[in-house]
């Protein structure tokens, strides 16, 4: 094939560059703030790809589709084969595996709480009893139901329109859903939101808040390919790179790693560096209520890390990371494996009777 002299395509400023994105309104926000940030750092334009993922195009339960890479896989393929030079996910839709040639930033993090939605204002504490709570995620419904064991927890799915209409709109069946806040945030809908459910009442999702914007390795790292890398693409991701957020989310992360757990499992795991210090909290829980393990552990991060900010170092990388293998193995220690299936997708509606006995074995 024949590329197009650049002298002809490429627009001042440099050349554009395409960013990938799933079509659903969250993603193309995100990705347009993202692009945006990109376009200032690289005084490059860059163009929006609509990429249609599995998780967009099939209509069986979130947890029922298998969890990890659902979200991601197109987008990457994408990336792969060059339709776009970047792409933008919810990093907790992330496989935990890394990549053997993308490597990705994270951003700053939003709000990572989940967040009840509800008529009059109703939180957690006060739906009446037998209230029906939507929510399409296993680690959602355990700690709804460990919270408050007389809710009925009913198992959907769909974009954030969708779930929303079904306990706010004129037909709603529900009287609540759990969302994530980042998201509402991003679609410009915390008005829905009755409850900014408290990290301690329901851990969030390892990565809850946080995206990460994904390359090809070797465009951004020198050495990698025969061809040189693209500066002002590696300086802006440096630029975009959070490494608070960073560390907090490889802690996260590799406490689902460790555990072998996807994004569909029943965990939850959240950190926070504050005063020079990474606080890791996370909780697993049995779908059907009948119980959860909750710990928190700290690690130093030493004379690179101030306040709540930090250096990006991978020593410091590292101490994340061993912070997340310490907290699974402390939760494997207190009994997590026999309390939820981790190795393997789960249903919402595992157990969905607080009398059903104990799940389901996990593999
Ligand atoms: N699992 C789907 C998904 N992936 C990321 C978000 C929201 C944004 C975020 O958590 O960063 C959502 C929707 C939700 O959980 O309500």
């Amino acid at each position: 094939m024949t590329s197009t002299p650049a002298s002809v395509s490429t627009p001042p400023g440099g050349a554009p560059l395409r960013l990938g994105t799933r079509g659903s309104a969250l993603a193309m926000t995100q990705s347009g703030t993202v692009a945006r940030r990109i376009e200032e750092l690289t005084g490059r334009p860059v163009e929006l790809v609509r990429i249609k993922t599995e998780g967009d195009v099939k209509t069986g339960s979130l947890a029922s589709l298998g969890g990890t890479g659902v979200f991601v896989t197109a987008l990457r393929e994408a990336l792969l084969d060059g339709r776009c030079d970047v792409a933008v996910h919810s990093l907790k839709d992330l496989p935990t595996a890394p990549h053997p040639s993308l490597t990705y930033v994270t951003p700053e993090r939003e709000d990572p709480r989940d967040a009840l939605c509800a008529r009059d204002g109703l939180t957690l504490a006060t739906l009446p009893t037998g209230a029906r709570v939507g929510t399409g995620s296993p680690r959602r419904a355990a700690q709804v139901r460990a919270a408050r064991p007389d809710l009925e927890v009913v198992d959907i799915r769909g974009n954030v329109g969708t779930r929303l209409d079904r306990a706010l709109g004129p037909d709603a069946d529900l009287d609540a859903v759990v969302l994530a806040t980042a998201g509402l945030k991003r679609v410009d809908r915390t008005d829905v939101i009755s409850e900014y459910i408290p990290v301690e009442a329901m851990a969030p999702a390892p990565g809850q808040g946080a995206l990460a914007v994904e390359v090809r390795t070797a465009d951004v790292v020198p050495g990698v390919s025969g061809g040189a890398p693209d500066r002002g693409l590696a300086d802006a991701l440096a630029d975009l790179d959070h490494p608070a957020t960073r560390l907090a989310v490889l802690a996260e992360r590799s406490v689902l790693a460790r555990l072998e757990a996807g994004c569909a499992a029943p965990v939850g795991a959240y950190a926070v560096l504050s005063d020079g210090e990474l606080r890791l909290r996370s909780v697993v829980a049995a779908v059907s209520g009948a119980g959860r393990i909750t710990r928190t552990l700290r690690a130093s991060l030493g004379a690179y890390a101030v306040g709540d900010r930090a250096c990006a170092d991978p020593d410091l990388d590292a101490i994340a990371r061993d912070l997340g293998v310490r907290m699974a193995e402390s939760l494997l220690d207190a009994g997590a494996g026999a309390l939820a299936p981790l190795g393997t997708a789960v249903s919402v509606s595992t157990g969905s009777h607080p009398t059903a006995g104990p799940p389901a074995e996990g593999a």
